[in-house]
This record gives C-alpha cells, sequence and structure tokens, in this order.
C-alpha cells in the first residue's frame, strides 16, 4: 500500500504506478469536451479527479498564514497558497481574524477560528447529541433507526464486541414503503433546480404537497456500524422536504442545540459588518445600499440548517440555498474533521467560482444577497488532513470511535435563517405544524 505523500510525488514509484493504472482504465470519449461544461463544472471536475492529484495552487488556503498551524498542514500532502485569490482583513471576530474576498462580497471567512476544544465539543455534538431523533438523517428513510441514534449504536456494537458479557444491538430492520410514500424517480439522482423562496411565493411554496420518499427497496438487516459510514446529513431546525427542495412546515420545528445556536449568534454579532459591507473608496461598488446588515446584530435568529457529514469520496455538487424565505441573512458554515475543497461562484454556473481550502475549525459566514444565492458546492475531501487536536479525544473506547471515524470523515454544520424577522409564516396561509411525528425523506443511501 503506497502512502499519500507518495501519491503526490512524481518521481516515486508510487505515482508512475499509479498514472500507468489511471492511464489503462481511463475510458477515452466517455465525457463531453470540455468547452461543454459551465466554468463550474470544469472546476468541479478538476478537483474530483484521484489521479494525478489535483493542483491546488488556485485554492486560498488561509491557514498558510497562521504559522501555529505550520505542523497540521505539513503532516499532509494538501496544502493550497496564500496567494491564489485577492482577500482583505476587516478586522476581528471573538479574537481571531476576519477575511473578505472582493470577488465574492458578502463572504467571510474565519481560519482556525474554533479551538480544539470547541472542535472536540462540535463533533461529539454532531455524532451524539443531534444525528438523532427528532432530529432527521438521510438513513431514517430506509431504516428504522431506534431513538438512541446511530452514534450510540455504533458505540454498542463496538462495546459488545470488547466485552461478551455486554449484548450486541439488534441489527436495525429496513423500512418498507408505506402507501403513501413516493418512490424517487429511476436512474441517478435529478438535480432539481427549486423555485427561490421569499415573501410573496413563500404562500404557494408552503402549500405544495410534501410526500414521504419511499425507502429503496430490497435493502437487509445492518448493523449500526455498518449503516455509520452512510450518514450523510442530520436535519437542523424546520425540517427540509429533500422531494421538493422545500422546507416543509407543517412539521413542528426541532430546537437548534445550545452550543450551536450560542456560537452562530455569537459570531453573527461580533462580526465587523460595517466594514464588511463598506463601499469601496470613492465608488458606486458592487455593495448594494440596501445590503441589511445593520439590523442583524439584533434580528438575527437562526432556525434552521443542516449538519453535513463526508467521506472522502463524497462531494456536494454546485447548488444555491434557495429555500430560505429570507435571502440576505448570514449563513454560518462550521468545518470540521478532513479538510476541503469549497467552491464558491455567482448566480449562474457561467461564472468561474473562486476555490478555498476549508480546514477544521474554519468558518464561513455567506451572508447579503450576492453571497447567499451564489452558487457554491463541495467538489473534494482531501484525505490525510486531520489535525492532530481530533486524534486525541481521550483514552476511552467512545474516543477511540471518534478518531477512527474522523480520519475518513469531513463534518459541516450549516446553519441558516429561514425567516426574516417579523415574517409570521401562519399569517401567510402556511399550515400550522400538526404533529411531531418523524418522518423520512430522500436521502443518498
Ligand atoms: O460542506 C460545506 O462546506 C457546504 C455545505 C453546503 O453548502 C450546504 O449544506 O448547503
Ligand atoms: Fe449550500
Amino acid at each position: 500500500m503506497f502512502s499519500n505523500a507518495q501519491l503526490h510525488q512524481k518521481n516515486e514509484r508510487a505515482y508512475k504506478k499509479a498514472l500507468r493504472n489511471e492511464r489503462r482504465t481511463a475510458q477515452p470519449g466517455r465525457s463531453p469536451d470540455d468547452h461543454e461544461w459551465t466554468p463550474f463544472r470544469l472546476a468541479e471536475k478538476k478537483y474530483k479527479v484521484k489521479f494525478p492529484p489535483p493542483d491546488l495552487s488556485g485554492v486560498l488556503d488561509l491557514a498558510l498564514l497562521d504559522s501555529e498551524r505550520d505542523g497540521e498542514i505539513q503532516r499532509s500532502a494538501w496544502a493550497g497558497s496564500a496567494t491564489a485569490q485577492e482577500f482583505k482583513n476587516v478586522g476581528t471576530c471573538r479574537g481571531r481574524k476576519v477575511y473578505c474576498l472582493p470577488r465574492v462580497p458578502g463572504l467571510i471567512v474565519m481560519p482556525g477560528h474554533l479551538t480544539p476544544e470547541e472542535q472536540r465539543a462540535l463533533v461529539r455534538w454532531s455524532l451524539c447529541d443531534h444525528a438523532k431523533a427528532p432530529n432527521e438523517t438521510n438513513l431514517d428513510t430506509h431504516y428504522n433507526i431506534p431513538s438512541e441514534g446511530i452514534w450510540s449504536l455504533h458505540f454498542q456494537c463496538k462495546s459488545a464486541l470488547l466485552d461478551p458479557s455486554k449484548k450486541s444491538p439488534d441489527r436495525i430492520s429496513p423500512r418498507k414503503a408505506g402507501p403513501s410514500t413516493v418512490a424517487p424517480p429511476p436512474g441517478p439522482r435529478q438535480l432539481i433546480s427549486n423555485t427561490a423562496a421569499d415573501p410573496s411565493n413563500f404562500c404557494d411554496l408552503a402549500k405544495e404537497p410534501k410526500p414521504l420518499a419511499a425507502p429503496s427497496p430490497a435493502l437487509a438487516h445492518a448493523t449500526a456500524s455498518e449503516l455509520l459510514p452512510k450518514l450523510r446529513w442530520a436535519n437542523i431546525g424546520w425540517f427540509y422536504h429533500w422531494g421538493t427542495k422545500q422546507y416543509d412546515f407543517s412539521r413542528p420545528r426541532v430546537e437548534i442545540g445550545e452550543c450551536v445556536w450560542k456560537l452562530c449568534t455569537d459570531i453573527v454579532r461580533a462580526l465587523p459588518w460595517s466594514t464588511i459591507f463598506k463601499r469601496p473608496e470613492g465608488g458606486n461598488g458592487p455593495l448594494a445600499d440596501h445590503v441589511d446588515w445593520m439590523s442583524w446584530e439584533n434580528e438575527y435568529e437562526p432556525d434552521a440548517g443542516i449538519v453535513n457529514f463526508y467521506q472522502l469520496k463524497d462531494t456536494l455538487m454546485g447548488h444555491v440555498d434557495r429555500s430560505e424565505v429570507c435571502a440576505t441573512s448570514p449563513l454560518v458554515s462550521i468545518s470540521l474533521g478532513n479538510a476541503a475543497v469549497f467552491l464558491i461562484g455567482g448566480h449562474s454556473r457561467d461564472q468561474e467560482p473562486t476555490p478555498l481550502l476549508l480546514r477544521s475549525g474554519d468558518v464561513v459566514v455567506m451572508s447579503g444577497p450576492q453571497c447567499r444565492r451564489a452558487y457554491h458546492g463541495v467538489p473534494r475531501v482531501l484525505d490525510g488532513t486531520l489535525p492532530d487536536h481530533l486524534l486525541s479525544f481521550g483514552e476511552d473506547l467512545e474516543s477511540e470511535l471518534f478518531e477512527s471515524y474522523l480520519r475518513t470523515t469531513r463534518i459541516n454544520i450549516n446553519v441558516r435563517q429561514v425567516f426574516p424577522k417579523g415574517f409570521d409564516p401562519w399569517k401567510q396561509g402556511a399550515s400550522e405544524p400538526i404533529s411531531d411525528s418523524c418522518s423520512a425523506s430522500d436521502a443518498d443511501v
């Protein structure tokens, strides 16, 4: 087995062997000519390529500015460049530096914003506290996941392996399609482009039927440890309906975990908004006058979101988060675990995206009308980039399980505000939430 570092060195035997393999297995003529792809798709393709490893010299890697992170960067074979893209320091937030990218007004990057302790606490929160009922995960569409949640059951499976006096939990049964479930269309998952929500169409979108997704047919019983790598997302706050890509306001919102709610509100209150949205010297620069940043300090109220769990092979295709009625208020995005290439472009895929390297503990905020409705995606999770502080949870079994899970994982906590302050969905005609039962929705299992 060759190491990741060897696959990055052109004169290594491993590199040459992998290159020969790649040439043998490449299937010429399968993809359309490059000129048929939009600049966003081209960038996705570039960073997805497994071998030869993509060149990250055009990827802005702001961790390189921080000498405290030298070790973390040098231990992995991946690094971007601190000069790849234009950026400016616009002040501090909670004592850490804040950067903006002039190419994407409203995009805020805070490298290394979270301490190692905060990162470990958020990993625990994501897996132990959050990825379970009443929050929905992608696994719920297909399996009857017991209420303890997938992480606790995985822990019980592993404990039973080490201690024969402990009983291993029963295998998890697959769900059966019900009379009201709707099978997803055959073939690869459709990229449905949903209507952008706004206060004027909210009522119609809220009334659209949101049927339950049908489970995949013929799934076998499985252990929690077998299913854990298939955990892909856990819902936060208002329930999201994947079939229509709209929120389902007929289901009551689950409170956001206190630690995440507080972290996001502290960040939004402490950001130097007047500098971030300052019009460039002497001009009618691109920053619109109507950006409502002055109200965010008091009116920011996160109420929805998602925790994304990426295994090393997973990607998130370019998309726009347009289901929130409020199209400007800050979206807070927290990266944990392995690093990734994040692409952010403009309002169409025709605009070439800016690539950023996001590492564990980095926080990105997407705010204002240009950035909140910009195309963005994650074409690559970078293997071997887990920082040491996520390999030191402790000495007990659960700590070991966190460490081994994280070696192949990136977690992203993505927190949003659906409604502008003062907008009352029930006065607009949305049906009141009816029950607190946990239904299942479309998922990649
Ligand atoms: O994983 C990320 O950094 C971005 C996630 C994202 O864009 C989303 O959940 O909509
Ligand atoms: Fe997104």
